[in-house]
């Protein structure tokens, strides 16, 4: 692999005599992966049922390497979003982030979604992740994966992260910045990520860090956790960002994210081959020595940086989040700016513009919905995640769940729906073998034959136990209703 002469002289200074072992792993290919999407199965039923061969890797509890040859995107499983494929080392980032179920979490560099589709997975619906990417290209690929993945309590957005703040200002619990970065990490997997490098360098993409790092860090609460990750190897960007942030913000610490050996061990988990942070080469301070590096001549898996920090919360500001009084405030919203409704939707409350069939049709629907979180936008119908504050003036790609459409006198459920529900949470299943040739049929959105008689009405397709999409029936008649824009080609 032909290396860029400057990258190659950088990496000689600052590995020394570790520079030909890490020279060898370029003759090695990289590692292929899959993450289990905890929401809909658990990483031991995925193993019974998983038909191509798996090697768990050792620090995701979720996380397998796979053979690329046995291509993982084209199955059905994929289609049911019981998996998301990545590559091991970046599966790291959000397995760290010790995200709750109720916590709020950004994701505030999200695109195309490797990490918030866990962090999604990790809140098991409870409390609200909102997932963010500048670019509004990238931002559509993520809100697929987001609802591939079932998530029912995303808020996807395409904002400049100088823009959130005025909207979050100290209202996260939880942040992650997977850092736009020089991807030195990524030129054995993806070498066209050199020719980037050549164009535009470490500088270009650090003062574009410290920026996001500084504005992240003011929309997360007193007490709060946010990590910062990027698959580049240069300490200005790693290290160096860091250390800038603590200088600007003395009430963040970097923490160690590292479970202790006996945890490693509960878990079943090992971090073999992890390795300290360098403060040496920033000229930092010792703090610096909790950040995480990967080598790629150390583990199975690609180059990356991990940082994990905590804010402090001062004295004063422990005292007031203790006062109810400012705890009533949090709860209305008044310090947040919430709204009682969502600017530019309407809610059914006000508006009782949801259809009869729409509100039949939900009713049928066996998770619990809260009827005060519904919203009409445009003939659409959505399930809100509760909380929010006012979102007025934001690049919004999907406000919670997006349940589906009404259309004169009918009611068309959406694909989004079909992914996030589980299959005892609908009536109307057709369940099929997933080497049924049926599955591939409707997956390409062509037509199908079952054998018997159908009620009228929408049906749930799953392969196995897991949903992919809808079928509508009447009069035996079957119109696929597979979404085309995620048709298998
Ligand atoms: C490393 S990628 C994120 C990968 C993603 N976290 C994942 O796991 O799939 C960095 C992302 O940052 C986005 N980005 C670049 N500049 C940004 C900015 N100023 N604010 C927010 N996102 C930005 C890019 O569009 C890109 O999608």
């Amino acid at each position: 692999m032909n290396l860029p002469q400057l990258f190659e002289d950088r990496m000689k200074s600052l590995l020394g005599e570790e520079y030909e072992a890490y020279l060898q792993c370029y003759n090695k290919p990289h590692f292929s992966g899959l993450r289990v999407n905890t929401l809909k199965i658990t990483p031991e039923a995925f193993e019974q049922i998983c038909p191509f061969s798996l090697r768990r890797i050792p620090w995701v509890n979720n996380g397998y390497y796979t053979d690329t040859e046995q291509q993982p995107s084209k199955h059905p499983f994929y289609y049911a979003g019981l998996y998301y494929i990545q590559e091991p080392s970046a599966m790291t980032p959000a397995s760290l982030l010790p995200v709750q179920p109720g916590d709020k979490v950004l994701d505030i560099c999200a695109a195309p979604g490797g990490k918030s589709t866990e962090l999604g997975a990790r809140l098991c619906g409870e409390g609200v992740l909102v997932s963010n990417d500048i670019s509004n290209s990238r931002a559509k690929a993520l809100l697929k994966n987001i609802e591939l993945f079932g998530i029912r309590n995303a808020l996807v957005l395409s904002e400049a992260p100088g823009k959130l703040v005025d909207y979050f200002p100290e209202y996260f619990d939880k942040i992650l910045i997977d850092a736009p970065c020089s991807g030195e990490g990524m030129f054995r997997k993806s070498p066209a990520i050199m020719k980037n490098w050549e164009q535009y360098g470490v500088e270009y993409y650090n003062k574009l860090q410290k920026e996001i790092i500084l504005y992240a860090a003011r929309m997360l609460k007193p007490g709060g956790y946010m990590l910062y990750s990027t698959c580049t190897f240069s300490p200005e960007e790693n290290e160096g960002t860091i250390q800038f942030l603590l200088k600007e913000c003395p009430e963040f610490h970097v923490v160690k994210a590292l479970p202790e050996l006996s945890e490693q061990k509960n878990a079943s988990l090992s971090y073999e081959g992890f390795e300290h942070g360098r403060p040496e080469w920033v000229d930092g301070n010792e703090e610096l020595t909790h950040c995480i590096r990967l080598w790629p001549h150390k583990i199975d898996g690609e180059g990356h940086f991990i940082t994990l920090l905590h804010k402090e919360i001062d004295a004063d500001q422990l005292d007031k989040l203790e006062e109810p009084q400012y705890q009533n405030q949090v709860a209305n919203g008044a310090k947040l700016r919430f709204v009682s409704k969502p600017n530019s939707y309407t809610t059914r409350k006000e508006n009782s513009s949801i259809s009869d069939e729409a509100l039949e049709f939900i009713h049928s629907i066996k998770f619990p919905i809260n009827q005060e979180q519904l919203v009409v936008h445009e003939d659409r119908v959505y399930l809100l995640p509760e909380g929010l504050p006012d979102l007025k003036g934001l690049r919004i790609l999907r406000q919670g769940l997006l349940l589906g459409e009404m259309k004169k006198s009918r009611f068309e459920p959406s694909q989004a729906l079909a992914n996030s529900l589980k299959v005892t949470e609908y009536d109307k299943i057709i369940r099929m073998k997933e080497n049924d040739p049926n599955i591939i049929r409707y997956l390409k959105c062509e037509s199908i034959e079952l054998e018997g008689d159908y009620r009228a009405g929408w049906y749930l397709v799953c392969v196995e136990d897991y949903p992919l999409g809808w079928l509508k029936i009447a009069n035996n008649n079957f119109k696929n209703k597979y979404l085309p824009g995620w048709r298998w080609v």
